[in-house]
């Protein structure tokens, strides 16, 4: 299998220093949209078949083999089966929580969440939010999906003002994303995240995939460390379904969706065993 060529110097430069010196590369990836499918209903996500096979070969190869997600870690363990892949890192929550080794840590939880756990279902009945309206409690975290609405992106301008509004009543932050708004705590992303973990495994060069928004901190964490002199590559998982605006354009390379990255694994994995 072919790997594909990035379409940037700087993306090219990345992956060659991967392959150059693979045991101090670093290797991250968003879960829904990247790694898992888009789907329907969020409690239905699965990985996309063979993804996480390649990712526990990769673990041989490779120096970290991390998913840095908006998903609780311990949901994006048990939803991806994460935990057959050697020394996975798994960061929730947009970095707030660490999964490694079957075990977790997690920063505390601000009470500006129970203030949205408890006004959220009664927001949304006042604002007459459409059938198919969803909230995911994820516990440090509410999100509210659209997607499952007869029209999806009006039902997010509708509701969003006034998600705007509880987040800053509550000392939260909005996390907007594919048909979903996040109310969640400030202070971490995947960018800070990701260049976190880069720190502590002094790696040598990093890639991270993703499809949202709220990858975009992660891209931007990349191109930071190049600056700093750590080569790096991003990718955009495309899809059918839209992967959010500015991603692809961010990105070094581009995927088609979840079995797109499948095939660019596939086709490391055999590079790194060509060696
Ligand atoms: O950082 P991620 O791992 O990409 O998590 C971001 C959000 O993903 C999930 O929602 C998205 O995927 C769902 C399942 O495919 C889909 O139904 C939904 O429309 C998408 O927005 C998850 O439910 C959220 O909690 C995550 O924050």
């Amino acid at each position: 299998m072919q790997l594909p060529a990035p379409g940037t110097t700087e993306g090219r430069a990345a992956l060659a220093a991967l392959l150059s010196d693979p045991a101090r590369a670093l290797v991250a990836f968003d879960f829904d949209g990247t790694l898992a499918p888009i789907v329907a209903d969020p409690r239905d996500s699965a990985p996309e078949p063979g993804i996480v096979e390649l990712l526990a070969a990769l673990a041989g190869r490779l120096g970290t083999v991390a998913v840095v997600t908006g998903r609780p870690a311990a949901t994006a363990v048990r939803l991806g089966g994460l935990d057959r892949v050697p020394g996975i890192v798994v960061l929730g929550h947009y970095g707030a929580e660490r999964w490694e080794d079957g075990r977790e840590t997690a920063v505390p939880v601000p009470p500006g969440v129970d203030l949205v756990r408890a006004e959220l279902p009664g927001l949304l009945d006042s604002l007459g939010a459409p059938e198919g309206t969803w909230v995911e409690d994820k516990g440090r975290s509410l999100a509210v999906h659209t997607r499952r609405t007869a029209e999806p992106d009006a039902a997010l301008d509708l509701v969003k003002p006034h998600l705007v509004e509880l987040a800053d009543r509550a000392g939260l932050r909005v996390e907007p994303g594919r048909m979903v708004i996040e109310l969640r705590p400030a202070g971490v992303d995947k960018g800070a995240a990701l260049s976190a973990l880069v720190a502590e495994r002094a790696a040598g060069s990093v890639l991270f995939g993703g499809d949202d928004l709220g990858d975009l901190p992660a891209f931007d964490a990349v191109v930071r460390l190049r600056a700093e002199g750590v080569p790096g590559l991003t990718v955009c998982s495309a899809s059918a379904t839209g992967e959010a605006a500015g991603i692809a354009e961010a990105a070094d390379l581009v995927v088609q969706g979840p079995a797109g990255l499948a095939a660019f694994l596939g086709g490391l994995e055999q590079a790194l065993a060509r060696g």
